[in-house]
């Protein structure tokens, strides 16, 4: 195994401060970095996809476990210290420089499955969340996404109906894939610290219910949780078919939104069907 200088001396070597217009907040602490990295399970000879490495924390705590690495990364910077990286793990690190929002994951990934693992800015991050978990392919081609977010994002992921957390971003996490909020990151771990806690998402593709379109149940939670005060009767009357597939599935039409479990969202997406 190749032995590194601790990363705040990369850090430091290569002048990387935290560019604040980046959202560059870096992990140091390699126990820590492990510990995330672990969280998929094996990673040796895996293909994983880690999106923002900076100077590579998670990125190193990644090669140690064995896998294969490609890493987005756009601030040009970085890429020396990764490319070090590279060298101290020969043929297991890829870097691509560009903006992970613009670049076909799969296309990168050559089509094969692969672990998707980050710590990105927060609004970067629930971008691409939203993108891993939409559209109508499924099972997607990646195997888990191991994500970190500002912790009050990862409690709406993983939130239950019922709880004022509990909206779009529940629903889309949970309809055909299992999320759990795996581990919590103080903001002390990051250099600098953000002003906010952090925590860990992890989440893996299950089986999609049959016959639901996934376009009719992200219009559905749309509308219902645009207006989640209002009644269902109300808030859902832009969406065409929903009052009568509520009737059909005998869900009360005075409730709210946010009552209505996941799996009620996804009787009614099926019952609306394609239109
Ligand atoms: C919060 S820092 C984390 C760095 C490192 N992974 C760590 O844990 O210490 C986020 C990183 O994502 C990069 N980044 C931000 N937006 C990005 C984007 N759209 N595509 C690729 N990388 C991005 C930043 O340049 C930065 O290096």
């Amino acid at each position: 195994m190749a032995d590194l200088p601790p990363i705040r001396e990369t850090i430091a070597r290569h002048g990387l401060s935290a560019s604040k217009a980046l959202g560059q907040n870096f992990l140091l602490d390699e126990q820590l970095l492990a510990r995330i990295a672990a969280l998929p399970g094996d990673l040796s000879g895996a293909r994983v996809l880690e999106v923002g490495p900076g100077p590579g924390g998670l990125t190193r705590a990644l090669l140690r476990a064995g896998a294969r690495v490609t890493a987005i990364e756009m601030d040009s910077r970085c890429l020396p210290a990764l490319e070090e990286l590279s060298d101290a793990f020969p043929g297991q690190l890829t870097v691509v420089e560009g903006d992970a929002m613009k670049l076909d994951h799969g296309a990168l990934m050559q089509g094969e499955p692969y672990h998707v693992l980050s710590n990105l800015p927060y609004n970067v991050g629930t971008a691409l969340f939203v993108k891993w978990l939409s559209g109508e392919e499924w099972p997607p081609q990646w195997l888990s996404l191991t994500l970190m977010f500002q912790r009050e994002v990862a409690e709406r992921i993983v939130a239950r109906e019922g709880s004022g957390a509990f909206g779009r971003l529940a629903v889309l996490a949970q309809w055909r894939a299992t999320a759990r909020l795996a581990m919590k990151v103080h903001r002390s771990a990051f250099t600098p610290p953000p002003k906010v806690m952090s925590a860990v998402v992890h989440v893996t593709p299950t089986r999609a219910p049959d016959g639901v379109s996934a376009r009719t149940l992200e219009r559905l939670t749309e509308a219902a949780f645009g207006q989640r005060r209002k009644m269902l009767r109300q808030s859902l009357k832009s969406v065409p078919g929903a009052l009568a597939a509520l009737e059909g599935e005998a869900i009360d039409p005075t409730r709210r939104a946010d009552t209505l479990s996941v799996a009620e969202f996804v009787a009614v997406a099926r019952a609306i069907g394609t239109n």
